[in-house]
């Protein structure tokens, strides 16, 4: 396994006036993992980054990264952290390429244009190079902020919903420079609202609500562990009851007799495997069927599941 490089322990947030935003995190992340924090608004997500990257005062619990304690010995690790914020606050009057050349010296970096000049090529602001940042569009603000994250070498990047508000094409930009990031071995955590992008990106996803990490778990795990497959199947006429040849499997009959519906497997492949079964079964029973509509659960269903699970349990 590769080393760790952020880990977190027991992390909380209480907010001046008593919200607490992070409840007990534990967290470890290792070298070159791409990390996706899912949560609804307001779940913690922003401070959890703001606690790694100096920006929130955590109440309680230790954050080491790199091998240092934050709380004592930050300076070192803090230089090897790049953010992505959710916003640009400050350079709205500077040019692209020079707010972007600063942020490296902002870390004490030797000045290196031609690092500089290879990071706007890849993110396609070469042309914008000596444009005012006010002047560029949304989507470009978000790509000088990436420059200005990436101008330093981080080996640990955390992007605060990186493709919010952005359109299609952009957030597959920004994928493609996620990838680029992971070849290089940088970490990353990102923060997103779109399951999809975690499905798309991350090797392993954490969910987060109410300030409590929920799960955390490898992408493919989380899908093979809580997915399920949904199949329709429309009968050529109505049934009044299952046959007993189906019993054994999780169906129903719905609307009006005319649709078996299978809900079960468990993200493995099972689920389809059965409905195959299930098929042959009604064969075998002489039932006549018209079309089958099957679906395995996506991590958004997971997602959606898993918050709404909480959300019925008393407070
Ligand atoms: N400076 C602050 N003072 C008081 N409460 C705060 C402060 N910053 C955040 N909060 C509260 O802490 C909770 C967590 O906020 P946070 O911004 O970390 O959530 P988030 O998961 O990033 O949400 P979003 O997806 O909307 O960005 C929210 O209820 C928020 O209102």
């Amino acid at each position: 396994m590769s080393e760790a490089i952020l880990e977190l322990d027991g992390l909380s947030k209480v907010y001046p006036g008593g919200l607490k935003a992070l409840d007990d995190v534990n967290l470890t992340i290792r070298k070159g993992e791409i990390f996706a924090l899912l949560g609804p608004n307001g779940a913690g997500k922003t401070t959890l980054i703001g606690a790694v990257c100096g920006l929130v005062r955590p109440t309680s619990g230790t954050i080491r990264a790199f091998g240092h304690d934050l709380a004592t010995d930050w300076r070192k690790a803090r230089a090897r952290i790049g953010l992505v914020p959710q916003e640009l606050s400050t350079d709205m009057f500077e040019p692209v390429q020079r707010a972007v050349a600063y942020s490296r010296g902002l870390f004490g970096l030797a000045p290196d244009p031609a690092r500089i000049e290879e990071i706007l090529r890849s993110l396609s602001l070469w042309d914008k190079k000596d444009e005012r940042i006010m002047a560029l569009s949304g989507g470009m603000k978000r790509r000088v902020l990436i420059a200005k994250a990436l101008a330093h070498e981080p080996d640990l990047l955390f992007l605060d919903e990186p493709t919010a508000g952005v359109d299609v094409e952009l957030r597959k930009g920004m994928w493609a420079i996620i990838d680029q990031m992971r070849a290089k071995g940088v970490t990353v955590i990102l923060t997103t609202h779109y399951i999809e992008e975690a499905e798309e990106m991350a090797d392993r996803v954490g969910i987060i609500r109410k300030g409590q990490l929920i799960m955390v778990d490898e992408k493919e795990a989380m899908m093979a562990r809580l997915g399920r497959t949904e199949a329709h199947i429309s009968l050529a006429s109505p049934l009044s009851e299952l046959p007993p040849a189906l019993a054994q499997y999780p169906i129903e009959l719905e609307e009006g007799g005319t649709s078996l519906c299978y809900r079960g497997g468990d993200g493995t492949g099972r689920g389809k495997a059965e409905v195959a079964d299930i098929t042959k079964a009604l064969i075998g029973s002489g039932i006549d069927y018209k079309g089958i509509d099957v679906r395995e659960s996506s991590l958004e269903d997971i997602f959606v599941s898993l918050l709404g699970e909480e959300e019925e349990q008393p407070a």
